[in-house]
């Protein structure tokens, strides 16, 4: 009886585990964004830009925020390793897609991309957060630019209508990223996507 009862005050108790995928072209500062994070919400630090290096697989950042208990999947962007992010779709509460807003020549490749992500149905209905990084570059594009290059101007989101926002950031001075993450979990815990995610990967 006692047990049972521990439990479910344990089940109660319990945070919910939120999964977020981090896409984005190769060198968009996925890692470093991940490794800010770590840096700035837990007692351990991430790895400074120096020892940061190209991902090839999954680079994995787990914490406590905002009340949750956050997986942060980072995959590699090189072109060759995309067709391995829709692995990752259907156990995905919501994305976070990384702009290198510093690198106005490659927005159009990064608005493929970006389509190409959206337009997936696995990942119908996940909140997306856009992080136009690299704000501490000189003449980095901002928020309406990058809105722009992205067919996100006026407001409003991608085809299909989940919550999404372009959040300037820096992944090297941590500008904008707690900001962002927390706006995300947030849409995450008002969105069906909470209750079907996590059913489907139990
Ligand atoms: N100035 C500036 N440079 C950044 C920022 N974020 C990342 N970088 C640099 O951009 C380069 C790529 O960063 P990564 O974090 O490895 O990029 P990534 O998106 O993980 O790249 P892949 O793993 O290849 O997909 C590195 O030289 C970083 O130091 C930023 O906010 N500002
Ligand atoms: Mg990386």
């Amino acid at each position: 009886m006692f047990s049972l009862l521990y439990g479910f005050v344990e089940f109660v108790l319990r945070r919910e585990e939120f999964r977020i995928l981090f896409v984005g072209l190769d060198k968009s500062g996925k890692t470093n964004a991940v490794e800010r994070l770590k840096t700035l919400l837990t007692d351990s630090l991430g790895l400074e830009p120096p020892r940061i290096v190209p991902t090839v697989g999954l680079n994995v950042g787990r914490m406590e925020a905002f009340g949750s208990n956050l997986v942060l999947w980072d995959l590699g962007g090189a072109a060759g390793l995309r067709s391995i992010w829709d692995k990752y779709y259907s156990d995905s509460h919501a994305v976070v897609f990384v702009v290198d807003a510093s690198n106005r020549g490659r927005l159009e490749e990064a608005k493929a991309a970006f389509d190409r992500v959206m337009g997936a149905r696995d990942l119908g209905g996940a909140p997306v957060l856009v992080l136009a990084n690299k704000q501490d570059a000189e003449g980095a594009a901002g928020l309406t630019e990058v809105a722009e290059a992205l067919g996100l101007a006026g407001g409003g989101g991608p085809a299909g209508g989940a919550p999404c926002i372009v959040q300037p950031a820096s992944a090297h001075t941590g500008l904008g990223l707690a900001e962002g993450l927390k706006w995300l979990v947030d849409a995450v815990k008002k969105s069906p996507r909470r209750r079907l995610v996590t059913r489907a990967a139990s």
